[in-house]
């Protein structure tokens, strides 16, 4: 930006010329000789002689002070000085600049003879060029909005550029008034040629400025007011400082890396004019040349993300691969039911060791369906979680065996379908959705999708669901299915694939007695197919249901009270004295006596000659309840093909014991504990799918859902829309005053308050997806993968990218924020970046806490102190010393940094104070009031970027780790 400097170096203004001085620089007039040793000199001037001041070119007095005119041929007593204020008026022949000193033509050199020439009669020339050989001169006009803010006036430089020594000497003057000159020394010179466009570079470690005696306005000057006093700062000034000129010496950027707060830019030189006196044999080029390369940060960008496009292709085409393998495999559904035996089933609470399961044993022959029953607590969920080899939190002890081996609970998952006690559905799914999902993702990949479909209508119709196969599952808040309906759902889902053993925990409850029949019924049909073992939990079965099941397992407060055949249940309770009254149903009076506890110790004590005298059933038969001897009533024979005989033991005292006796005889190796099942070797997880149809799928369960709960879409939209008004409204066309100043950065910050604390809604969206992902990954729907990437990008995109972006856009341009399209896309990137690090944040916190109150309590306690220590509300400079590093750790703070930086540090403040008028660089301000690092803008970025990293790489971690179903 122009402040309107005028070029006043060359410029001819009327000029004080003093008589020339004495050789040493005395003037010629009577005045107290000048003592350098008691005064120095200035201008980078030589105490010498008589301590008189030797000054350089261009300079002139008895303290070098002054300004002298006339070409360096001449002997420096023979230039004449002009006074502060005033510029040369004419130059010698051949020569221009501020002090005379830039020679113009070859002619004006020839006859410089100050160095003896290397090869006979050689003449001197003008080298223009911007590489110097010898010893340059060089004046320019300088841009500084900056400092023409804090003090108005036009700048000048002018530099004496010794290639020889590598040294500069370089003066500042405002108005015609020397302000400070510098000794720069040890520098690195380069030039450099790429492709024809010639730059120099003097990049110097050494600097040492120091201001003109006569006070000048940067040195304090200024009487009243005094705005500031550079005088410390120029003094303290150090290295290192960089001259650089890109194109061919007429523009330069003077920089000195200390005042980069006040000169981000650093110091623009235009209108340059440089040249020396130099032999022609002197002009030995050492230019480099350059190949056009890019800038290296440009270089590391595009790199990663090549990196980044390589490593997802080589992971799309492994993929792919895998799919193409996968959808190649023959496959088979399965066919055959398995046997799941279970002995000496215990289980321990840790907190407080409290026995809920106490050595349950029994077996599921294949093809059969074995109910077990008991009361409210009795430990039925507890035993069938056990048995489908869900992940306890207790203790497990005991013995499963699927066909009859001892294998890892990994295998009996893989083997098991299990249908929970809860509903865990997707609630905007319609019912067929939601069963085609669980059929995409878990019939194998090679079976064509018309199988797929019709292996859904199928189950669908087995389980009376077609009536409402096209409506929303619903939830609590959206009214959808029944409750009876959503259960025949759950078990629709696992069906789908027709397991070898169907576990059901509790499948009627909360259906009519019809449904309830129906559904049992189906279920025994499942098994009668040989297809599925079928095992459930069940409360109070009509008799006609208790009927159908093939074995009944009772449990009363975690023991087995009866396991055996169904049929024989009432005749095993009347030899014990416990006869179910007439019309009673059967499965109530089990559930009466498993109530009762003097009930269960009559059952458990009367022996076995009691019962007969009592007029009990004879005995002589016999139960096998090992290796699958049980009837199949629907089968008409057992699995091994023997008919099967009830009876009861001679050990009456436990029927349980009995059992477990002759199993474990019947076993004949002994077997590893549950709770020792690492002895087994685990099996890896395989889905009958590939990853990317995983993706696919949960991908577009992810959009319906989106699309479905519009609400929540067109809230996150209208929010941003409304908030992006109001926040331009409150703060509409800001001034650039100083109110100004407070209300452009006061927007800022508000903004990115807005967007954190609207992040933590991500908390509730995930709370949903969160129960469902845990019961799919249980079910070996899908590994975690696939559902991270998904909620990711149905997350973040259309609830906090694109909300961030219109608000952002919306107010930008009320609020009157620089109108600059680098800006505006600058300011965008920073809210979106800020956006979704914060809801990254929060998605951690809801993966890693299960508790909704404590994850959103945490979540805003957390954001309220990256608030507090994000650079608005307290300044950085003033935080105690030991709180200092939570500023590090705010996301706030890196925001609204690189915010500040990309917008305020390119406005001037223009306002008055009773009366003072001031002009002040808004980089000024916030290095001083808010102690910004004006040159952070990436660095915040970076941070930022790293945030969203860590997060991402967090949430992965804790949905990968933490998130798997415990009981
Ligand atoms: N992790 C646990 N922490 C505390 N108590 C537990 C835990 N797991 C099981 N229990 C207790 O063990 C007992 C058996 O629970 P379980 O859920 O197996 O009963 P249930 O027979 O299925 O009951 P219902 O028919 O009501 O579902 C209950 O008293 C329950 O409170």
């Amino acid at each position: 930006q122009s402040t309107g400097v005028k070029p006043t170096v060359t410029t001819t203004v009327t000029a004080t010329v003093t008589a020339p001085t004495t050789p040493t620089g005395t003037p010629s007039t009577c005045q107290p000789a000048f003592d350098c040793s008691k005064k120095p000199c200035l201008n980078s001037g030589v105490c010498g002689q008589n301590n008189q001041c030797k000054c350089l070119p261009g300079f002139g007095g008895p303290d070098c002070s002054l300004m002298s005119c006339g070409s360096p041929l001449r002997e420096i007593s023979q230039r004449p000085t002009v006074q502060p204020g005033s510029s040369c008026t004419t130059c010698d022949d051949g020569f221009s600049g501020a002090n005379c000193n830039v020679c113009e033509t070859d002619a004006a050199c020839a006859t410089d003879t100050s160095r003896a020439p290397l090869f006979g009669d050689e003449k001197m020339v003008c080298n223009k060029k911007p590489e110097i050989f010898y010893n340059a001169f060089m004046t320019c006009d300088v841009n500084t909005p900056q400092l023409s803010a804090i003090f108005p006036g036009s700048y000048a430089l002018s530099l004496d550029l010794d290639a020889k020594n590598k040294t500069i000497k370089a003066q500042l003057w405002m108005d015609n008034n020397e302000q400070f000159f510098c000794d720069i020394g040890s520098c690195n010179v380069a030039t450099t040629d790429l492709e024809g466009k010639i730059s120099t570079s003097w990049d110097c470690p050494d600097l040492k400025c120091t201001c003109i005696t006569t006070p000048t306005k940067l040195c304090g000057g200024i009487p009243t007011p005094a705005i500031i006093n550079l005088q410390s700062t120029i003094s303290q000034l150090t290295g290192p400082f960089a001259l650089n000129c890109p194109h061919n010496s007429t523009t330069c950027t003077f920089r000195i890396a200390a005042l980069n707060g006040l000169l981000p830019d650093g110091l623009e030189m235009v209108n340059c004019k440089s040249g020396e006196c130099v032999y022609p044999s002197e002009m030995t080029s050492s230019i480099t040349a350059l190949k056009k390369t890019m800038p290296v940060g440009i270089i590391v960008c595009l790199g990663i993300l090549g990196a980044l496009v390589l490593f997802l292709v080589v992971i799309c085409s492994i993929a792919k691969r895998n799919q193409i393998v996968l959808s190649r495999t023959p496959y088979t559904l399965n066919n055959e039911a398995a046997s799941l035996e279970f002995r000496n089933v215990g289980y321990t609470l840790n907190k407080d060791g409290l026995e809920i399961l106490k050595g349950i044993s029994g077996s599921a022959p294949a093809g059969v369906v074995l109910a077990v029953m008991g009361p409210s607590g009795a430990g039925k969920s507890t035993l069938v979680d056990i048995l489908a080899g869900k992940r306890k939190d207790g203790k497990v002890s005991g013995h499963i065996l699927l066909n009859g081996k001892q294998v890892h609970e990994s295998e009996i998952r893989r083997a098991v379908g299990f249908v929970d006690q809860e509903d865990t559905l997707p609630a905007t799914q319609t019912v067929w959705e939601a069963v085609l999902f669980s059929a995409m993702l878990r019939l194998p990949e090679a079976m064509p999708i018309h199988r797929v479909h019709e292996r859904v209508a199928e189950v669908i119709e087995m389980l009376g669901l077609t009536h409402c196969k096209d409506r929303q599952i619903g939830n609590v808040t959206a009214r959808g299915i029944s409750g009876g309906e959503k259960r025949r759902v759950s078990i629709a889902l696992e069906l789908i694939t027709r397991p070898p053993i169907l576990i059901l925990d509790e499948p009627t409850s909360g259906l009519d007695s019809y449904s309830a029949h129906m559904v049992v019924q189906q279920l025994c049909k499942l098994a009668a197919s040989k297809t599925t073992t079928v095992i459930m939990t069940i409360h109070q079965p009509r008799s006609d249901i208790f009927y159908m099941f093939d074995q009944t397992l009772v449990v009363s407060k975690g023991a087995c009270l009866y396991f055996g055949p169904t049929d024989t249940a009432a005749d095993y309770f009347q030899r014990r004295g416990l006869i179910c009254p007439p019309n009673y149903n059967i499965a109530d009076y089990l559930l009466d006596i498993a109530m009762d506890q003097e009930l269960v110790a009559k059952a458990k004590s009367y022996d076995d000659a009691e019962a007969e005298k009592a007029g009990g059933l004879t005995s002589g038969h016999q139960t096998h309840l090992g290796g699958g001897n049980v009837v199949s009533r629907r089968g008409g024979a057992n699995t091994n093909g023997n008919t099967s005989e009830i009876t009861r033991t001679s050990d009456d005292r436990s029927y349980e014991t009995s059992v477990r006796m002759e199993e474990m005889g019947s076993s004949g190796s002994s077997t590893a504990s549950l709770s020792d099942s690492t002895t087994q070797k685990k099996q890896k997880t395989v889905y009958p799918t590939s990853f990317l149809t995983q993706l696919r799928v949960i991908m577009l369960r992810s959009f319906q859902t989106l699309i479905r709960n519009r609400s929540l879409l067109v809230l996150h939209f209208a929010v941003a829309i409304v908030l992006g008004i109001f926040v331009g409204g409150l703060y509409f066309d800001v001034p650039m005053d100083l109110a100004g100043f407070q209300n452009r950065a006061g927007s800022l910050f508000f903004m990115l308050a807005l967007l954190g604390f609207s992040s933590i809604s991500a908390l509730g969206a995930f709370t949903d997806t969160r129960t469902l992902f845990v019961k799919e990954r249980s079910n070996g729907y899908y590994p975690p993968m696939p559902f991270i990437i998904s909620t990711l990008l149905f997350d973040l995109i259309p609830l906090r990218i694109i909300p961030a972006i219109l608000m952002g856009s919306v107010s930008y341009f009320m609020i009157g924020l620089t109108a600059d399209v680098e800006t505006f896309f600058k300011f965008l990137l920073i809210l979106v970046l800020f956006n979704v690090a914060t809801a990254m944040f929060c998605l951690v916190i809801a993966a890693g806490v299960r508790t909704t109150g404590v994850a959103s309590l945490a979540s805003s306690i957390v954001m309220l102190f990256m608030m507090l220590f994000g650079g608005f509300l307290i300044n950085s400079k003033q935080i105690p010393k030991a709180l200092t590093w939570i500023q590090y750790l705010s996301m706030f703070k890196y925001g609204f940094e690189a915010l500040a930086v990309n917008e305020v540090a390119k406005t001037q403040l223009i306002d008055n104070i009773q009366g003072v008028a001031f002009n002040v660089p808004g980089s000024l301000i916030l290095q001083k009031l808010f102690g910004f690092d004006l040159t952070g803008f990436w660095k915040n970025m970076i941070f930022l970027i790293g945030y969203n990293v860590l997060f991402i790489a967090a949430f992965w971690a804790i949905v990968s780790l933490r998130l798997k179903e415990r009981k």
